[in-house]
C-alpha cells in the first residue's frame, strides 16, 4: 500500500472536522482531494506531517508515519503549501536546486550538475527564460510552479499539494495537472492534490476524495463523477456540528 487511511479522526479543540476517515491508495496514483472551504482538506495534510494531533493511523509505503521523525526529510512525503513566502531576493535556479536537500550534506555547497538538473525541470515547465530572475519580482503564478519544479527535484514517493493550481490561468491549470499525471505514470509517483478546479480534472487519471461528504471514499475521476461531486458542492454546505 503507498498510503492507507484508517479510522482518522481529527480537528481542533473540541471541532473535529475529520470523522473517522479510512482510504487507500494501493498504486502509484493522482489523488484530488476535494470538498467545500473548511471541509478540512489542509487539515488532512497536516496529519501526515503531524502537525495536528489526531486518532487513527495515517501509513504511508507501509510505515506508520508516527515512527517516522522526519517524512520530508527521508524523502517518503513532501508538501507544497497553499502559501509560501519568500521575502529576501534569490535566483530563480538557486531556489529550485535547493529541491536537492536532501542529497546534500550540511554545508555542502549545490555544484554545476546540480543546476543542470534543476535547469532541466524548469524546462519542462517552460519557465527557462526565467531562471536568472529574482523569484520575488515573479507573478504569483510563475512563483507556484517556480515552487512545483522544486518539488519535483526533492523526488518523493508520495507529494501533497494543497491547491497548486489556485493562481494559474487556464492554459497553466491544464498543464500543471497534466505534469501531476506524468509525475505518476511515468516516474511511479502517488500525488495527493488539494484542488478547487473541478473541471480541469477530466482530462486527468486517477481519484477524488471528497472531504464533504458524509462518509469520503475514493471515487474514480469521470465525467459522471466529477459532475456528481460539482453538484454536490454547489448544493451546499453540511453543517457543522
Ligand atoms: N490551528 C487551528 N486552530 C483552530 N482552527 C483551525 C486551525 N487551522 C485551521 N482551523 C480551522 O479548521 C477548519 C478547516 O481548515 P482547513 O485548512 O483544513 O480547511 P480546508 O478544507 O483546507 O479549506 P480551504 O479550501 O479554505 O483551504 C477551518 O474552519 C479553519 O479555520
Amino acid at each position: 500500500m503507498i498510503v492507507e487511511v484508517k479510522n482518522l479522526v481529527a480537528g481542533y479543540g473540541q471541532r473535529v472536522l475529520i470523522r473517522n476517515l479510512s482510504f487507500s491508495v494501493p498504486a502509484p496514483a493522482f489523488v484530488a482531494i476535494i470538498g467545500h472551504n473548511g471541509a478540512g482538506k489542509t487539515t488532512l495534510f497536516k496529519a501526515f506531517q503531524q502537525k495536528v494531533p489526531y486518532q487513527g493511523n495515517v501509513m504511508v509505503q507501509g510505515q506508520n508515519i508516527k515512527a517516522i521523525t522526519k517524512p520530508a526529510a527521508e524523502g517518503i512525503v513532501t508538501y507544497l503549501p497553499q502559501k509560501n513566502t519568500v521575502t529576501f531576493p534569490i535566483k530563480v535556479h538557486d531556489l529550485v536546486v535547493m529541491g536537492l536537500f536532501r542529497k546534500k550534506r550540511f554545508f555542502e555547497n549545490y555544484g554545476a550538475e546540480d543546476y543542470k538538473l534543476a535547469a532541466s525541470i524548469v524546462e519542462q515547465l517552460q519557465l527557462s527564460h526565467l531562471l536568472e530572475n529574482d523569484f520575488t519580482t515573479l507573478s504569483g503564478g510563475e512563483q507556484q510552479l517556480v515552487w512545483l519544479a522544486q518539488l519535483m527535484l526533492q523526488d518523493a514517493n508520495v507529494c501533497m499539494l494543497d491547491e497548486p493550481t489556485q493562481q494559474l490561468d487556464v492554459y497553466y491549470k491544464n498543464q500543471v495537472f497534466q505534469l501531476l499525471q506524468g509525475w505518476v505514470q511515468l516516474q511511479g509517483k502517488t500525488v495527493l492534490c488539494i484542488t478547487h478546479d473541478l473541471h480541469n480534472l477530466l482530462s486527468v487519471q486517477g481519484y477524488l476524495l471528497n472531504l464533504s461528504k458524509p462518509a469520503p471514499s475514493l471515487e474514480p475521476i469521470t465525467p459522471e463523477t466529477v459532475q456528481q461531486n460539482q453538484e454536490f458542492l454547489e448544493a451546499g454546505r453540511q453543517p457543522v456540528l
